[in-house]
């Protein structure tokens, strides 16, 4: 196997112009080959790591590299300018206390002081940014396949139309063909809708991975995810048949398209089946067939008592048993095989389909839920001593990335007691300039590195490898006593002696998968870890398994793990190990971050606040989840601020404080550090400018319509009790249609978009009235002055609203010109009305703004 860790550099480059037609031509270097470990880095350096700790004989499995002084020491430095600089001008301002608009001058001296406090919640965590680069090479070294550890994989779905089928059919595809000792690893699906699109889509899905597992195997294939590999133009070719390949490649294709065929129309077939069996037994229920001829026990496509959406039978099946510990090849070409698989080891590793048992007065905890189930009983059927999961879109992208995370758990530093490996989400499908962030690539490639220096990046729901006794709630050894039990008090794990069993061999962190019988026993045993009264009076939920009750799973589960004393790893991989899909549209994608804000703030008032975690927690990695769970809080000024420029309307001139110009030269400073400050972000993290600027346009888009709706939501929870309701994300719904980006043109108006939209009609206005007022005062004097430097604020906020409003265009959203012409018919009439109102009627005007706010007014001549 080791052939395929250390990539042969004499690569054939296979040309795919259209259809089957194949070119292939010699390329010198292949691209894979190039990138990873030997590749200079003009940003990265080697960090020191002395001596080597642990036993001497044991290798280091991975580099870490930190950023070189050149850039982290001026880095540093700006971040305590700033803070000397916040300090100052906050001195200042109470030196200069606004006498004639106290209650303006008190609200914004609050605003700052928050927005102060929370730069600084969002900045000390960085001090220290790590990149860590597993050696695959040293891990091939030290452990032969048959010694790598076993890994279950957890992958989860619940609706075969919201979230499509073809992606969850694709990601196991690529699961399966991983490059992974097979006998070693377990693939499980938890279906929490229940249906047998589902299940049988499993079946095709077990016996197309008969041809397409040999297939990636024979041929290095890359990714081995069949509906990306086939959506990639150019390959690049590792194997010494490129003939055979080409052959091979074209006929898999064929074989993948039919499949894609069969997977499209179960819906039709499965209710074509039902609806003849149903009126065979005329009289009966309308019950969803299987193709066996027995009743499907889950969800019924008509849905009936005991078949229903919340209300089914547990179930599982497992569909690949697990396989033998010895090879098996393939036959060679005959007339009914037209593929050599003759020198392919062509077993494939087991698969099983979990769809848990609901029940009506039973909260099924969502994500969490069907996690923890899948949980128990992969331990009943594999135990593997490391588990991954993925969302049911996220696939493989690098065959190699299951091995990647072994570098770090059996690395003799601190391996031991790591509990977790992240990577970072990287998405497909994104609209080339990723209006709305979707990338995310601030946060994955700044914020995670900067944890990867502390205690570790957060746990962010998919790509994550877990230790499975770290998700038991179980302390990592530097906290552990020599022989500490693994269940601490009856009944914390569940009543089920035969799960209660299994716990201690899943914390030998060699053990590789040792295949079972399933018998009635077993079955009994299964049915019980699925059943929803099964956690009733347990720990499950809160110590054990993942956290429940909170709207964002993942940061709260990886949150228990890390205050535990454990640590978490950033794994960074090229290719990219996983990647995933992102919602396009932006009713969908506000959704999105209105679960983890809303998500996040509901930690924050849980038991697991920040504040009150054990001093295992590493005090800036505490300093970090003090900044996640209270993030959106700062809505409240930024709105605030957002809407201020309504009182410039009706007043001439309102100062926030004076002298004014010292203010804004003050206000100017310190923010144009938090952008210089950005800007080394943005080399050490090695983002483009348009990532950063993204980032900045989604974070006002966030903080002026998603963040207040989440303070509001948590509010209404602390007085009422009651949780959250969020929906799942659904994404690429228009997938099938010709348009790849469509989503990005749908508008689907709900009212989380009104205050954003809202803050747009307010600073276009106020941008209109600043330039009738300089008209009226004439441009050159102070007031028109201070109205235009005004104007520059309002057009920064629409600057960075322009995503939201080319958004809410939908397919108008295509052509920007228009938004810029009505933007300046808008401007132009309000400028307008300005004028004539303020011809006609400016002694009243003045009054309403004094009624309006009891803002002090200044006068032509109170100029600061
Ligand atoms: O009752 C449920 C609801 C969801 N899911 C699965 O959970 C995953 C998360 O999906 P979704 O709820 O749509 O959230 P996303 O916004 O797509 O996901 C991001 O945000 C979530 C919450 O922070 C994390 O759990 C995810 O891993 C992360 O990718 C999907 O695979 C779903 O199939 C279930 O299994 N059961
Ligand atoms: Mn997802």
């Amino acid at each position: 196997m080791a052939a395929a860790v250390t990539r042969r550099s004499n690569a054939l480059r296979v040309d795919v112009p259209d259809g089957d037609a194949v070119a292939v031509s010699v390329m010198a270097d292949s691209p894979v080959a190039k990138r990873g470990l030997g590749a200079k880095d003009d940003v990265w350096v080697a960090a020191d790591e002395g001596v080597m700790s642990g036993d001497g004989n044991r290798p280091m499995l991975f580099r870490t590299m930190k950023v070189k002084g050149s850039i982290l020491h001026p880095y540093r430095f700006l971040m305590l300018v700033r803070l000397v600089a916040v300090v100052v001008f906050f001195k200042w301002r109470v030196e200069h206390k606004n006498h004639d608009g106290v209650w303006l001058w008190t609200a914004s001296m609050t605003a700052d002081a928050w927005f102060g406090f929370s730069w600084l919640l969002n900045q000390l965590p960085k001090l220290n940014p790590i990149k860590r680069v597993p050696d695959l090479a040293a891990l091939a070294d030290r452990y032969d396949d048959a010694t790598l550890p076993g890994i279950d994989v957890f992958v989860t779905t619940v609706d075969p139309v919201d979230e499509p089928v073809l992606y969850t059919v694709n990601t196991i595809l690529s699961i399966l063909a991983a490059d992974y000792p097979v006998d070693n690893y377990a693939c499980y699906l938890s279906d929490d809708g229940g249906t047998l699109v589902h299940y049988e889509a499993m079946v095709h899905v077990a016996s197309f991975a008969a041809l397409w597992v040999p297939f990636c195997r024979k041929h290095c294939v890359e990714p081995r995810s069949p509906e990306s590999y086939f959506g990639i133009k150019t390959h690049s070719y590792a194997g010494g048949m490129a003939g055979e390949f080409m052959r091979d490649r074209r006929r898999v294709r064929r074989e993948y398209k039919e499949f894609k065929v069969r997977i499209d129309s179960l819906s039709t077939t499965i209710r074509q089946r039902s609806d003849a069996y149903n009126s065979e037994n005329k009289g009966g229920v309308s019950a969803t067939w299987m193709a066996d001829g027995t009743q499907w026990p889950g969800t019924w496509v008509e849905q009936a008592e005991n078949h229903r959406r919340g209300q089914h039978a547990g179930i599982v099946q497992v569909l690949l048993d697990h396989p033998s510990c010895k090879p098996q090849l393939g036959s060679p070409v005959s007339t009914d095989n037209p593929f050599d698989f003759s020198n392919i080891d062509t077993r494939l590793p087991m698969l099983v389909y979990i769809s848990r048992e609901k029940r009506p007065g039973y909260d099924n905890q969502k994500k969490a839920g069907a996690m923890n189930v899948m949980l128990r009983v992969s331990a009943l059927l594999s135990n593997a001593p490391f588990v991954i999961n993925f969302d049911y879109d996220h696939y493989i992208n690098n065959s190699q990335a299951l091995r990647a995370p072994m570098c770090f758990m059996h690395d003799p530093r601190d391996g031991q007691n790591t509990a977790f490996v992240q990577f970072p989400q990287r998405f497909d499908d994104v609209d080339p300039t990723d209006r709305y962030a979707n990338h995310n690539r601030v946060f994955f490639d700044g914020t995670m590195l900067a944890l990867n220096g502390l205690q570790g990046p957060t746990y962010l729901g998919t790509g994550t490898m877990f230790r499975r006794v770290a998700l038991y709630g179980i302390e990592p050894p530097c906290y552990r006593a020599e022989n500490t039990k693994l269940v601490r008090k009856t009944g914390e794990f569940g009543y089920s002696t035969s799960f209660i069993n299994t716990a201690p061999d899943a914390a030998i962190q060699d053990r590789s998968i040792a295949p079972v019988l399933v018998d009635e026993r077993l079955s009994k045993d299964l049915a019980t870890l699925m059943t929803c009264a099964y956690e009733d009076g347990s720990s499950w939920g809160r110590d054990v398994g993942w956290v429940y009750n909170i709207a964002t799973e993942d940061v709260v589960t990886g949150f228990r793990i890390h205050r535990q004393g454990w640590r978490s790893m950033y794994c960074s991989m090229e290719p990219a190990a996983f990647r995933g899909t992102a919602p396009i549209n932006l009713t969908e994608r506000l959704y999105q971050v209105l679960r983890w804000s809303g998500g996040s703030l509901e930690v924050f008032f849980s038991h697991s606040n920040a504040l009150i975690a054990s001093r295992r927690l590493h005090p800036l990695q505490r300093i970090a989840y003090l900044n996640m769970s209270t993030y959106p809080i700062v809505t409240v000024f930024i709105l605030s601020y957002n809407f201020f420029p309504v009182m410039w309307l009706f007043s001439e001139q309102l100062y926030i404080q004076r002298p004014f110009d010292t203010y804004m030269a003050y206000l100017v400073a310190v923010i144009a550090m938090v952008h210089l400050i950005g800007m080394f972000e943005v080399r050490w993290s090695g983002i483009t400018l348009l990532d950063w600027f993204r980032n900045e346009q989604f974070y006002m888009i966030g903080a002026t319509g998603v963040y207040p709706t989440a303070v509001l939501y948590m509010l209404l929870k602390l007085v009422t009790g009651k949780g959250i309701y969020f929906r799942l994300t659904s994404k690429q719904t228009e997938a099938c249609s010709n348009d790849k980006f469509a989503d990005l043109y749908t508008v689907r108006w709900v009212p989380l978009l009104i205050p954003t939209a809202a803050v747009i009609i307010v600073n276009v206005a106020a941008v209109g009235a600043a330039i009738g007022k300089a008209a009226t005062w004439g441009f050159f004097t102070d007031e028109a002055r201070h109205a235009l430097l005004g104007m520059v604020f309002n057009m920064g906020i629409l600057v960075l609203l322009y995503p939201f409003a080319l958004g809410i265009m939908g397919k108008w959203g295509k052509r920007p010109i228009i938004l810029f012409i009505v933007l300046v018919m808008a401007i132009s009439v309000v400028g307008l009305l300005y004028v004539t109102l303020h011809a006609t009627l400016p002694g009243e005007w003045s009054q309403v703004a004094v009624s309006l706010g009891k803002a002090s007014l200044t006068g032509p001549s109170g100029s600061g």
